[in-house]
């Protein structure tokens, strides 16, 4: 477990097919289209958090060993929103799992801020650099909403900028829609909405550098998504995060800055205007 941490209804600005020519596709990269300007003061320079190069991925035992990822080139960048999107079964949550550490690939290679994963350690790039909002939540279920925040704070070591841990996981839990009531109760006392806001808040807890998400807004309400949503926008243009999120709702990739979609294994990008 981690601890640590379609059609999107508007009209593109920009399609295109990152991997398919050798080139690295995504902000920063030779012949890819201007980023969304950082609002967070980062400046006009190579912005590129993650990067991924060559990336095929095959999963072994099966019969048919067709591989699910197919030569990805991709830069992701700091300060920008990001939607994947695809077809069942096209490879959105293997994409998710590599490039947040929690697999590797069976060949290509990943860098965060141009460190192989593979030297920079996937365990400690998991617990540094990248927090990750599983679909199945996996919260521990022995333990109250705040005390998952505050132990994913603690094995993390994120400092709050002010005030206690306690305060800052409250706050968070707050920020997601639960009460201190809420807070306070044993997570399988929740229901699984409230559950898979415990467990966005405990990712947001971790203040790491990029933030992966699946399926983040599959149980809530069109509201609540619309509120987690906006936490995520403001993560990546206000904080300067690298935010990564697998969904099929039209409400969240009209929203992202960049809509990338997998089909077949292969990856293209749609630029959303900002
Ligand atoms: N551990 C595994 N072993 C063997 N095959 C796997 C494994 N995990 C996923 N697959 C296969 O890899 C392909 C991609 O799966 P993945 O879960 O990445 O797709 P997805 O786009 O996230 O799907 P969905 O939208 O249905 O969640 C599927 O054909 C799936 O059956």
């Amino acid at each position: 477990m981690n601890l640590s941490a379609s059609d999107t209804g508007q009209t593109p600005e920009t399609t295109r097919t990152p991997g398919t020519t050798g080139t690295t596709g995504g902000p920063g990269a030779a012949g890819a289209p201007a980023a969304p300007a950082p609002t967070d003061g980062s400046g006009s320079g190579d912005r590129t958090v993650l990067r991924l190069t060559g990336v095929s991925h095959t999963y072994a035992g099966g019969r048919r060993r067709t591989a699910v990822l197919k030569n990805i080139d991709y830069a992701f960048a700091r300060g920008t929103f990001y939607t994947v999107l695809g077809p069942s079964g096209s490879g959105k949550t293997t994409l998710l799992s590599l490039a947040s550490g929690l697999d590797a690939p069976t060949s290509g290679s990943i860098s965060f801020d141009g460190r192989d994963l593979a030297e920079l350690g996937l365990g400690r790039y998991r617990n540094r650099h990248a927090a990750t909002i599983f679909q199945q939540y996996n919260l521990l279920t022995y333990m109250t909403a705040l005390q998952n925040v505050t132990t994913a704070m603690e094995i993390t070591g994120a400092k709050p900028v002010s005030g206690s841990r306690r305060g800052r996981a409250l706050e968070l839990l707050q920020q997601v829609g639960l009460d201190r009531d809420m807070a306070r109760r044993n997570v399988l006392r929740l229901s699984g909405g409230q559950q898979q806001r415990v467990a966005i808040a405990r990712a947001l807890a971790c203040d790491v550098d990029i933030l992966f998400a699946d399926e983040p807004t599959g149980n809530l309400d069109e509201d609540t998504a619309q509120g987690i949503v906006d936490i995520f926008r403001e993560l990546a243009h206000k904080q300067g995060k690298c935010v990564v999120v697998v969904s099929h709702a039209q409400q969240v990739a009209a929203q992202s800055d960049r809509v990338l979609t997998l089909r077949k294994g292969r990856l293209t990008e749609q630029v959303n205007p900002r």
